[in-house]
């Protein structure tokens, strides 16, 4: 027998436009099968525009789409979206308000022997933990509660794939990061391949084990979310992802960089040749207290987190930090702390006007 492909989902070099507009550009991602994938960008680069060619809503002008190694996609040829085997969750959740939270479950299933259906919908609603609404209407239901039902009616036909559109953002805060770890759970327990996008960065890290960072059409960076906060290729998604700041050195080996905060060795080597000026990213929990050090910074602002408090601090040379520091290190502002660099990853760019001297460009 053969063996289906193991990417799921495959996107080449596809392009996507309104009229003249050319919205997605030459995108290609790969999904394997079990995989939440999630596109993460600001508003506007074209995140549900490529949801919408995946199921099917919206056609390719170049490139193509394929699912299970078949093609679904390409200029002049869209499969429909109800030939897809495609589950769908969004933000609006569109339940049918007149059906109960079981009806509204089964409703993928009409087709199904009434037997079957009603089986169905008790494991997908037990999955979800909401065995005991089934007879309740969407009114009588909070908002999270009804995203999860939506998730139950995407889940109950058994897609090969499910597409999530900003599937919590209209739920408060506490709510969405209670979800998003749920609804990880629940896909990964059932082994569900799904797609997920966002502009919400704690979203996608909840939920995305593979994450593309899109700007203006194009993905810029396809990683975990580890490597994303960690190793981001490109200025674009180091600033796109987690908080911290650049600060201005020179490089005096290829893994070596000296800054205002001393010399610091990195995880990888940079081609830009000894002595050529770079800005170094530094995460605020690259940023750690030194109290016998002697690096001094002056507290300018402060937030409370909580198990921590993010602190912005001026150097000596003006320049500010982030850093993060133990909520029992309480320092007042204006006072000066101690404070030295332990970053494992050594993030740097060319220094924006060095680029165009030394021609190299960031990613
Ligand atoms: N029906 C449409 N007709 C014309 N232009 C559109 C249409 N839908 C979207 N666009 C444009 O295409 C671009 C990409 O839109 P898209 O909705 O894919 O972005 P997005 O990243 O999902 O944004 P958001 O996070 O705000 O939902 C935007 O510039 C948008 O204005």
């Amino acid at each position: 027998m053969r063996r289906p492909p193991d990417g799921m989902l495959t996107l080449s070099e596809i392009e996507c436009r309104y009229d003249d507009a050319l919205v997605v550009r030459g995108l290609s991602m790969e999904v394997a099968r079990g995989t939440i994938a999630c596109l993460l960008g600001p508003s506007g680069c074209g995140k549900t525009t490529v949801l919408r060619a995946i199921a099917g809503f919206h056609p390719v002008d170049r490139g193509e789409i394929r699912l299970s190694g078949r093609v679904v996609s390409r200029p002049g040829f869209v499969l429909p979206p109800e030939r897809r085997r495609l589950g769908m969750v969004f933000q609006d959740h569109a339940l049918f308000p007149h059906l109960t939270v079981a009806d509204n479950v089964g409703f993928g299933l009409r087709r199904a022997a009434a037997a079957v259906r009603r089986k169905t919908v008790e494991r997908v609603l037990e999955t979800v933990g909401l065995a005991a609404m089934a007879r309740r209407y969407p009114h009588e239901l909070s908002g999270g509660q009804q995203q999860r039902v939506a998730l139950a009616r995407a889940l109950a036909p058994q897609p090969d794939l499910i597409l999530l559109d900003e599937p919590f953002s209209n739920l408060d805060v506490e709510l969405r990061e209670r979800l998003s770890g749920e609804v990880h759970d629940i896909l990964k327990r059932q082994g569900t391949t799904a797609v997920l996008v966002t502009h919400d960065q704690h979203e996608a890290f909840a939920l995305g084990e593979q994450i593309g960072v899109m700007r203006e059409g194009r993905i810029l960076q396809w990683d975990t979310a580890y490597n994303l906060y960690h190793e981001p290729n490109c200025r674009f998604v180091a600033d796109f992802i987690g908080q911290g700041v650049f600060l201005p050195g020179t490089l005096l080996a290829p893994d070596t960089v000296e800054t205002e905060l001393g010399i610091y060795r990195g995880n990888r080597a940079y081609p830009w040749g000894k002595g050529a000026r770079i800005e170094v990213l530094l995460r605020p929990d690259d940023i750690v207290p030194d109290p016998d050090g002697p690096l001094r910074a002056a507290v300018t602002q402060k937030a409370f987190k909580g198990a921590e408090i993010l602190y912005t601090l001026r150097l000596s040379s003006g320049g500010n930090v982030l850093a993060l520091f133990p909520s029992h290190a309480d320092h007042p502002i204006g006072a000066l702390v101690g404070v030295r660099v332990q970053a494992d990853h050594l993030v740097a760019f060319p220094s924006p006007d060095s680029a165009s001297r030394t021609g190299t460009a960031p990613n």
